[in-house]
């Protein structure tokens, strides 16, 4: 009888039956939609999660679920999975939940099957304490179904508040994300473009140029670019979905797996003797106060590999944040740059920095803050904006930080931006400086100019007494010392020591144990 169907009653029909709803399940989409996706450079929901997972750990939830909707031609089209894969795997052999939304399935829309999976799987990542990755690729609520879309959003983003700081959760844009559709990545941790294919807005291009008259196209509204450098929405941006892929999984190695686990660690002992590299550091800053320099030097030399992963790095390029290693174990790195507005601080860089010493501190990742600051940035646009209002969100990320940190002064910290950059006022454990840091209100310049208005007025050769008057200022308050006799600064250290001393710090600080008073939460400046 061998060839021949079995009948349906039998195990065995049930078995092939079974075997067909599962092989239609993984071929749901009409192979029309599969080959426009491809000809986007877009690869499928399936195909993503492949990239991203380990190979053969996927375990999918929910494939055979479908809509139950009535509504208009949905009661024709019922396709297993109903337009996202869900459920759990490894990248680099640690346990993540993910999902992955089907643009060639109702073009990814989000009715309220699609909708109870991608909360299922989030409920699942927070029962079991491990990274959630949603991969975004959506025409955003499913029109057909109405306001049982919009309730599925809901209970999405209140999901998505509720694991923040518990779980790290990681959007990767991959297509259209659009209206309310933004406000889930937008509340996770770590929000991830592809150049060129993907887009998120509020209001498209149609609904701004008949609203405001604004001509505007995808890409400029809310491609990766826009939303990487001008608007601070995304974290990075990668030329394709490969890289973009290889971005979360170097990501996810700096994070633990939930916020009572143990940050990875690669068990070494750094070897603390001075190196070629360490001895670059005694150059690297420049005799002139005005002259600047790349901060990113510093940090590389102090990592472990002079491996940096920047977050941001297109959006307010005069604050520097990444993650790295010393000895093995993960620090959040935050860095004035000089080569950027003098590497003042402004709306952008305060914001920036802010949520990322955040992110650290909910993480349990300590905080190494590399300062050289002349202040913050002058105009009515910065103030207008809200600069006060702003830049507290930096001093308020770092004063409520328990985690390390540890705080090297390179240059200038002038100012009240002094206090804010991790100063030990604000509760860093250990702040360091380089013989070369100038701690003071303000810059020998301004200062004299200031203090000494009026004999500068009268002064027959006022050029050589501003030169005498700036020697002085330089000697008696722009430097180390009157900070470190007062303790504010632990130690003055040679540049080339600094890897040293950053690696002995971060080891005794180790088993430090603070914790905040008891609230309900805090009410930080937003
Ligand atoms: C809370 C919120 O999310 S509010 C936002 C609601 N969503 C929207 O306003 C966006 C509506 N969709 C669109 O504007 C477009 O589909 C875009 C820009 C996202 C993508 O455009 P294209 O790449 O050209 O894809 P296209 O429009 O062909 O969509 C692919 C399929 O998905 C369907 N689709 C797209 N968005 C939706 C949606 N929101 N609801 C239902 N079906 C949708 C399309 O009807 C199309 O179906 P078909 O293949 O059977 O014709």
């Amino acid at each position: 009888m061998s060839g021949q169907t079995p009948a349906p009653t039998t195990t065995a029909g049930k078995i092939a039956d079974f075997e067909n709803r599962r092989e239609a399940a993984a071929h749901a989409a009409p192979e029309k939609s599969v080959q426009k996706q491809h000809d986007r450079g877009k690869a499928t929901a399936r195909e993503r999660i492949e990239m991203l997972l380990d190979e053969g750990s996927f375990v999918e939830l929910d494939a055979l679920a479908r809509h139950r909707s009535n509504a208009f031609d949905l009661p024709d089209n019922r396709p297993y999975g109903d337009g996202v894969v869900t459920g759990y795997g490894t990248v680099d052999g640690r346990p993540v939940c993910v999902f992955a939304q089907d643009f060639t399935i109702f073009g990814g829309s989000l009715g309220e099957v699609f909708g109870e999976k991608i909360v299922k799987v989030m409920d699942l990542a927070m029962k079991t304490g491990v990274p959630m990755i949603g991969i975004n690729d959506s025409g955003g609520a499913r029109i057909q179904e109405g306001v049982v879309s919009l309730g599925l959003y809901g209970e999405i983003f209140r999901r998505n508040v509720q694991a923040s700081g518990v779980i790290p959760q990681i959007s990767l844009i991959m297509g259209p994300c659009a209206g309310g559709a933004v406000y889930s990545p937008a509340i996770t941790d770590f929000t991830v473009m592809i150049d060129k294919t993907s887009h998120m807005f509020i209001t498209g291009p149609d609904v701004i140029k008949t609203v405001t008259g604004e001509d505007v196209g995808f890409d400029e509204l809310g491609g990766a670019r826009t939303h990487n450098s001008k608007s601070g929405v995304a974290h990075a941006m990668l030329a394709d979905e490969v890289e973009g892929m290889d971005f979360v999984k170097a990501l996810l190695g700096f994070l633990p797996s939930n916020n009572l686990d143990e940050v990875p660690a690669f068990d070494i002992e750094a070897d603390l003797a001075v190196t070629d590299d360490d001895l670059t550091l005694d150059t690297v800053v420049p005799d002139s106060p005005n002259q600047p320099y790349d901060m990113h030097k510093v940090i590389e030399a102090v990592l472990d590999d002079a491996d940096f992963l920047e977050i941001q790095p297109l959006w307010a390029p005069n604050i520097i944040v990444g993650f790295g290693r010393v000895e093995g174990r993960s620090v959040g790195v935050v860095a004035n740059q000089p080569m950027q507005f003098a590497g003042t601080l402004d709306i952008d860089a305060s914001e920036k920095a802010a949520r990322f010493v955040r992110t650290c501190d909910a993480f349990n990742i300590p905080v190494l803050t590399f300062v050289d600051v002349p202040g913050f940035l002058p105009g009515t646009d910065q103030e207008w904006n809200g600069i006060i209002r702003r830049g507290a969100k930096l001093i308020y990320a770092y004063a409520e930080a328990t985690v390390p940190l540890v705080t090297v002064i390179t240059r200038k910290a002038y100012g009240g931006a002094y206090d804010v950059m991790g100063s030990k006022h604000l509760g860093a454990d250990v702040n360091l400086a380089w013989p070369t840091a100038q701690i003071a209100v303000m810059g020998a310049q301004g200062a004299v100019n200031i203090l000494y208005r009026r004999e500068l007025a009268k002064a027959e050769d006022p050029d050589s007494m501003r030169a005498e008057y700036i020697a002085e200022y330089d000697d008696t308050l722009a430097n180390p010392y009157i900070a470190a006799e007062r303790g504010y600064i632990d130690a003055v250290i040679k540049p080339s020591e600094t890897r040293a001393q950053v690696t002995r710090a971060l080891r005794a600080l180790r088993s430090k144990r603070a914790s905040l008073p008891p609230k309900k939460h805090g009410n930080i400046p937003l």
